[in-house]
């Protein structure tokens, strides 16, 4: 016999962008898609012909547009709990609604050095993105973070006194490329408000480790950025950090006649060391 164990639905990838004009010619954007699903009392939907309980998916992305109208700004991670608790405020039978939104950020274009008004560039290193767990009776858990963000240093990176065994070839170095695609994710505790002044100190916080310390090893610089960006952005609870070490192979040019160089490197996509860490405070 068949059981219904858990279910879910709702719309995903509803896109939506918001021109917040302060005057005729001064302008804010924010580009949002949105993943929304819903969870209830909704068995029926799926072990009967009774569809009384769905609310559209349709009706979802309609929610999505008309809430981006009257309430988005251009923090991320208030819209989502707009979008959830309104969910959970209209219709009784939810019992908890889960929302990513993922942002294509568009940065002022600088003309003559000063910032316009209302021209735009995509600034398009890594994808930011919030999200937000809301269950009926409890605080919504919120969440924001990148996924993706290109970061490289040149030097002033290292690996050695790692564990050796009879297949271990790969050479000890003080001096190396250290290349990552950050992900990152950090929690929120229940009381924050202020999402993109933490969102913003996370990110400082990871390119100054980056940029100004000493990496022994990815897994050390991950750590490191974990804790400042904790120490830094009070309201943050958790981070969970995924930095996969994108290498730069040495390129023997001996027989080209240039023995030894080490300024002509071979970018790698494949394969690729993985190092991940959640921090707590
Ligand atoms: O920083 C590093 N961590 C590792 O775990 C590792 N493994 C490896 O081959 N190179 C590196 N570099």
């Amino acid at each position: 016999m068949a059981t219904l164990e858990s279910n879910r639905y709702g719309k995903f990838r509803v896109r939506v962008m918001k021109v917040i004009r302060h005057d005729d010619t001064r302008h804010e954007v924010c580009e949002l898609e949105a993943d929304v699903l819903l969870q209830g009392e909704l068995d029926g939907s799926y072990l009967s012909d009774d569809n009384s309980s769905i609310v559209p998916t349709d009706t979802v992305k309609n929610t999505v547009h008309f809430l981006a109208h009257d309430h988005l700004e251009t923090c991320r991670t208030t819209f989502a709990e707009v979008i959830g608790e309104h969910f959970l405020g209209k219709y009784p039978h939810l019992a908890g609604v889960e929302v990513e939104l993922r942002e294509r950020k568009w940065e002022r274009m600088l003309i003559g050095g000063q910032p316009h008004p209302h021209s735009f560039t995509h600034a398009a290193n890594g994808e930011p993105f919030s999200r937000g767990s809301f269950t009926r009776g409890q605080a919504p858990l919120l969440s924001s973070g990148i996924r993706g963000h290109l970061v490289m240093k040149t030097t002033q990176s290292g690996f050695e006194g790692y564990n050796l065994c009879e297949l271990t070839t790969l050479p000890p170095t003080n001096d190396r490329v250290f290349a990552t695609r950050l992900t990152a994710e950090w929690t929120f505790d229940p009381t924050a408000t202020d999402f993109c002044s933490a969102d913003d100190a996370v990110l400082t916080a990871a390119h100054e480790i980056f940029a100004t310390t000493y990496s022994p090893s990815v897994q050390r610089t991950l750590y490191e950025i974990g804790a400042l960006a904790i120490d830094r952005a009070p309201s943050l609870s958790r981070i969970e950090l995924k930095m996969p070490n994108v290498h730069f192979l040495g390129l023997d040019l001996t027989k080209l006649g240039r023995p030894g160089q080490k300024a002509v490197l071979l970018p790698t996509d494949e394969p690729h060391g993985e190092i991940e860490a959640v921090i707590t405070r």
